[in-house]
């Protein structure tokens, strides 16, 4: 069974650590870490032990111990530990996929991997359609447009909004807050369009990706719609997600993509890569 570490005890780490304490995965929570020690200590009440008995650990200490690092936790924690793992030759897989709108920092994760011989992998998230824009990318691609809109209490507090006076207190009608690339998106709304990342890194990159971010009081739904253009035709696609109980800005398809790829990462036939 693979050692699971797991950076991150917000939403997406507490659904990961059930999933694999169900059993339901052929693997094992080795450690956890967050900034809080609560919410570690509140993700450490809910296992049954079913599969090996998680303790609290460093990244550093899981880093050295486990198979597969989760970064579930910030942009900060890819940049701080995505090359330590990769150096060590341990797998990652990476929620915050904005980190790599970096792309000098990119390229040093993926020659540290290729040296290594560790994978990094970066789930669907909270979006669908990136099998289809691989597989179209292979062609050539004219254009890739992303629309996320989310009600105002998942856009609250992103430093875009903040650096640019945009109060959105008492907003009635649908707002276009933000237009531009995902290389900025993903700055401005660190946790907001992390599916932008994913998308530019299967699609045509981050100064390529047009965003559009729309602040809407009318919905309660995260929703983002994909647009796609090239020689192998035109794809859309428009996925409306609930949000997780727990944080409005994450969707609950963003923690069952993570757990759908561990259990690709843990089965012999891969179905739909
Ligand atoms: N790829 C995708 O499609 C999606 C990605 N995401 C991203 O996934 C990540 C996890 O999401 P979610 O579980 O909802 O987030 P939560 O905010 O619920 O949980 C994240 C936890 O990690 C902690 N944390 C942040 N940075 C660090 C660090 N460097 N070291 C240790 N702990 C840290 C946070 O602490 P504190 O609260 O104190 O900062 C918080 O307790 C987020 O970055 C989110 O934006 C979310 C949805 C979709
Ligand atoms: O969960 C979502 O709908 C999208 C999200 O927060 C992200 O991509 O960071």
């Amino acid at each position: 069974m693979i050692k699971i570490g797991v950076i991150g005890c917000g939403f997406i780490g507490t659904q990961i650590c059930l999933a694999v304490d169900s059993g339901a995965i052929p693997a094992e929570i080795f450690g956890i870490f967050d900034f809080s020690d609560e919410k570690a200590d509140a993700v450490l009440k809910l296992f049954k032990n079913l599969n090996g008995t998680p303790q609290k650990y460093t990244p550093e200490e899981m880093i050295e111990s486990c198979d597969l690092i989760i970064e579930c936790a910030s942009q900060e924690a890819v940049l701080k530990y995505a090359l330590p793992a990769a150096e060590n030759g341990v797998d990652l897989m990476v929620l915050s996929v904005g980190a790599f709108q970096d792309p000098d920092f990119y390229r040093k994760v993926r020659e540290t991997a290729a040296a290594s011989g560790s994978k990094v992998y970066i789930p669907s998230g909270a979006i669908a359609g990136t099998d289809g824009l691989k597989s179209a990318a292979i062609a050539g691609l004219t254009s890739v447009s992303v629309t996320t809109r989310k009600p105002v209490s998942g856009l609250a507090g992103s430093p875009y909004l903040i650096e640019n006076g945009i109060d959105l207190s008492g907003l009635k009608e649908p707002k276009l807050v933000f237009e531009g690339a995902a290389a900025e998106a993903v700055v401005g709304f660190p946790k907001n369009v992390n599916v932008c990342a994913t998308i530019s890194l299967c699609g045509l990159g981050f100064e390529k990706t047009n965003v559009r971010i729309i602040a809407d009081p009318t919905i309660s739904e995260n929703i983002h719609e994909l647009e796609v253009y090239g020689d192998f035709g035109h794809m859309k696609m428009t996925i409306e997600n609930k949000p997780s109980p727990q944080n409005p800005k994450t969707s609950y398809l963003a923690a069952l993509s993570a757990v759908s790829a561990l259990k690709r990462i843990t089965d012999p036939i891969q179905v739909g890569i």
